[in-house]
C-alpha cells in the first residue's frame, strides 16, 4: 500500500482554505496502481455475497464500477440532486467542504433490476468527515437495501468520519493519512 500512497498527491487550501486536498489524479493514471488499488478494495469482500456495488458521484462511481466488475456484480450509482429522472429518494447532507444532496432511482432497489432487500457494498474514494458515507448508507437503507459493508481508498483519520459510521457494519479503508 506504500506505493499507493505515492500516487496520492496533497494540495493544500483546495477547494477552500485549510483543507489539504486528496487528489487521486496520479493513482487513476497509473495502471499497476489502479489495478492494485481496485484488487485491495475487492480483497476483503471475497467470501461475503455482494449483490451490487454503489458507487457515490462522482469519484466513487470511478472506483465502484470497476469494484463491480471485479467482483462481477451490477453497480447503482448514488447520484448528486437533479441527475436522475423522477421518481427518485433524496437526503441531503454537509460534507468537509461545503453540503450537497444525493439521489437514487426509488421503487427501491428494484427499479434498478436489484432485489428488495438487495446486499450492497458502498464504495467511495475519501473519506474525510464522514458525512457523505454516511448519507450514502442512509438512502440505500431507505430504498430498501441492506448495506453490508464500505470500501474507500482514503481515510482521513484526523476528520473522523469513522465515528459516523455502525461498528456493526465492515469499513474498510487502504489507506489511513
Ligand atoms: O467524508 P466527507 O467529508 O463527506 O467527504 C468525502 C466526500 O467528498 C468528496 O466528494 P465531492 O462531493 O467533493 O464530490 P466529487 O467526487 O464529485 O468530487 C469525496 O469524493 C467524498 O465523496
Ligand atoms: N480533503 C479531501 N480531499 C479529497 N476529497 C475530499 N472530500 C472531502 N474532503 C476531501
Amino acid at each position: 500500500m506504500n506505493s499507493l500512497r505515492t500516487l496520492i498527491r496533497d494540495v493544500p487550501n483546495f477547494p477552500r482554505p485549510g483543507v489539504v486536498f486528496k487528489d487521486i489524479g496520479p493513482l487513476l493514471a497509473d495502471p499497476t496502481g489502479f489495478t492494485a488499488c481496485i484488487t485491495a478494495l475487492a480483497a476483503p469482500w471475497r467470501d461475503v455475497p455482494i449483490d451490487a456495488v454503489c458507487g457515490i458521484e462522482s469519484r466513487g462511481f470511478i472506483f465502484g464500477a470497476a469494484m463491480a466488475l471485479a467482483m462481477k456484480t451490477g453497480f447503482v450509482p448514488l447520484r448528486k440532486v437533479g441527475k436522475l429522472p423522477p421518481p427518485t429518494l433524496g437526503i441531503d447532507y454537509d460534507l468537509e467542504y461545503g453540503s450537497a444532496r444525493l439521489e437514487i432511482s426509488s421503487g427501491g432497489l428494484g427499479a434498478q433490476g436489484l432485489p428488495a432487500g438487495a446486499r450492497v457494498l458502498l464504495v467511495d474514494d475519501v473519506l474525510a468527515t464522514g458525512g457523505t458515507l454516511d448519507a450514502g448508507r442512509r438512502l440505500l437503507e431507505q430504498a430498501g437495501a441492506q448495506v453490508v459493508g464500505a470500501g474507500v481508498v482514503i481515510e482521513i483519520d484526523g476528520l473522523r468520519g469513522r465515528m459516523r459510521w455502525p461498528e456493526a457494519i465492515p469499513l474498510r479503508t487502504l489507506l489511513r493519512c
